[in-house]
């Protein structure tokens, strides 16, 4: 474990009972994350890839094996479930495919929905709401309602809400399904902007190898295991980090199980 390591799973497995069948979903699964990596999860479809982001969100709970945040193991028994609880709020932020947006709330509260939560006073959810909306370029927006929006500018309100606590890991589950290519490389281009000024941790699963390219290290799964790691170098383009990416991807595949 090097002294910049913030999560880390060992032999993490994922057992899923359908009826009298098993689904083995994770199987002894081991990794290492650094503080400020950008790390991409790729791999065939069923191959494991948000049942792993959920392990490492604390969504659900690994059949058996270890995770830790720095040194601190993460227990997912009842006895724990405030540490637990703890973990999900303070630790992680997560955005997903269908933005999960209220209708019913402006952008601006959208964003606030974690502080007043927190039950943090007025004035410091307004300074921070609009710090966050400034971040992804919507200060423009913030009184629309998340339908006035397009789906790239949806992303990023979801991306200011899922940041506005600073977790110290964020989660991004096939962040640019619902956009088009332009939109994606813009929120992409937004994720890496984050992880350069703020040292934000990221994971993101996609299925985009262009999306890919614009991480620092791939992890591929399949049969529920990680088959193969890509650390991509910074000094390529994202074309040839592309071709990389789609060759370390097929040569897994072809590899017996
Ligand atoms: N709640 C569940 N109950 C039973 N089986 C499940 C459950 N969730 C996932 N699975 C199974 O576990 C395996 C891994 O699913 P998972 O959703 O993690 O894969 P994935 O790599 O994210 O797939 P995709 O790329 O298609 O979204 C699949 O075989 C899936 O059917």
């Amino acid at each position: 474990m090097s002294s910049n390591t913030i999560l880390r799973l060992g032999d993490v497995e994922k057992v899923y009972q359908q009826g009298s069948n098993k689904v083995i979903a994770l199987q002894k699964t081991k990794f290492e994350i650094d503080a400020g990596e950008f790390v991409v999860i790729m791999g065939t479809s069923g191959s494991g890839k948000t049942t792993l982001l959920n392990i490492i969100g604390g969504m659900i709970e690994p059949s058996s094996g270890t995770l830790f945040l720095r040194d601190k193991k993460i227990h997912f028994d009842a006895k724990h479930a405030q540490q637990l609880a703890q973990y999900r709020k303070k630790e992680i932020g997560v955005v997903f495919q269908d933005f999960n947006l209220i209708d019913a709330m402006t952008v601006n509260e959208n964003i606030a929905i974690p502080l007043i939560l927190d039950g943090e006073d007025a004035s410091s959810i307004k300074e921070r709401t609009s710090q966050m909306l400034k971040r992804v370029s919507l200060e423009q927006r913030g009184d629309f309602r998340p339908y006035e929006l397009s789906g790239g500018q949806q992303q990023r309100v979801a991306l200011a809400r899922a940041l506005i606590k600073e977790p110290t890991i964020l989660l991004a589950d096939e962040p640019t399904g619902n956009l088009d290519f332009e939109t994606s490389k813009a929120i992409l281009e937004l994720l890496v902007e984050i992880k350069r000024s703020f040292g934000q941790t990221i994971i993101m699963v996609t299925h985009d190898p262009l999306m890919a390219a614009y991480g620092e290290r791939i992890l591929f799964m399949h049969d529920g295991m990680i088959k193969e790691e890509l650390q991509l170098l910074e000094e390529l383009d994202l074309d040839r980090k592309r071709e990389e990416i789609i060759a370390a991807f097929y040569d897994m595949k072809g590899r017996p199980s």
